[in-house]
């Protein structure tokens, strides 16, 4: 399995390996996006037809899970792009409280002081893609087909539920015409409550290109200057303040986004 383990050692070295990441690619179309996705997978250059229509993308390797969508630039995209992440994304760990009865399922692995043990809490975790937050039990006598008494639990878990870990938000740093465009759909999304914690990564792709905009530029027409938190190993974990960085790529020359990747995997639990 070379592209497996390849992939695996990739992921290493953007920080991302045994990270449970749920990552969106944003941006208008042309920024990028589908060629970014395809080289972290595969390395390869894909020549991509622009995407007309909404399409979402997930990428499941191990635990690590790429979600891409691609929303195309146009007006009536961009209508549904807010409806996407609004509502089938909530950047805050939302809590459900669901029942789960593991009687048969678990009785006869658990002492009664023990459940629910790790093994079930891990079947759990895998089964649902949750973290379990807190949890109780209730205590159950069941009765077999033969009549015989068993023990049995209910278990109440919380479940936590990261749907958005991060944001990659591509940027074509050589079409300059359309920085106020991308600017605004940018904004929509920093402002949106719903993604108020959600650490972004804004890369300024196509610096390949001659006259692409440098970091400063783009940084200054996108309105960024005040907001970026700041690049290598800053800790804003007790500050309430959203990590935001700018950093210049060029993915066809393999340039650039992977110190994006590492300064936002510090950010990703
Ligand atoms: N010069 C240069 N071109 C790039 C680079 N990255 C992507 N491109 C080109 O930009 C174009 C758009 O790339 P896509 O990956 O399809 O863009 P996208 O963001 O998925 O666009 P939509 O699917 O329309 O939303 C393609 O022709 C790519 O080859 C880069 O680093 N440098
Ligand atoms: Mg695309």
């Amino acid at each position: 399995m070379f592209l497996l383990d390849w992939f695996y050692g990739v992921l290493a070295s953007l920080g991302l390996w045994q990270k449970e990441a749920k990552i969106l690619f944003l941006g208008l179309d042309n920024a990028g996006k589908t060629t970014l996705l395809h080289m972290l997978k595969d390395e390869r250059l894909v020549q991509h037809q622009p995407t007309q229509h909404p399409t979402s993308e997930e990428l499941s390797i191990g635990k690590i899970k790429f979600k891409a969508f691609d929303l195309g630039g146009h007006q009536i995209a961009r209508r549904v792009w807010k409806d996407y992440y609004a509502k089938n994304y909530r950047s805050k760990p939302s809590f459900y409280l669901c029942k789960l009865v593991f009687a048969t399922l678990f009785s006869a692995r658990c002492s009664n002081s023990t459940f629910p043990n790790n093994a079930s809490l891990a079947f759990m975790q895998i089964l649902y893609e949750v973290d379990v937050g807190e949890y109780f039990t209730q205590k159950l006598k069941l009765n077999n087909e033969n009549g015989s008494e068993f023990t049995g639990w209910n278990c109440y878990v919380v479940f936590i539920v990261h749907v958005v870990d991060a944001v990659v938000y591509l940027v074509d740093a050589y079409d300059k015409e359309r920085f106020a465009e991308s600017k605004k759909e940018l904004d929509a999304l920093l402002s949106d409550e719903s993604l108020a914690t959600v650490p972004f990564l804004i890369l300024g792709n196509k610096i390949d290109i001659p006259y692409a905009a440098s970091e400063d530029e783009l940084s200054y027409h996108l309105g960024l200057n005040n907001f970026t938190t700041g690049k290598g190993k800053v800790n804003l974990t007790d500050s309430n303040v959203r990590p935001l960085e700018v950093f210049m790529c060029s993915i066809v020359r393999k340039m650039g986004y992977g110190d994006g990747f590492k300064w936002m995997s510090q950010y990703i639990k």
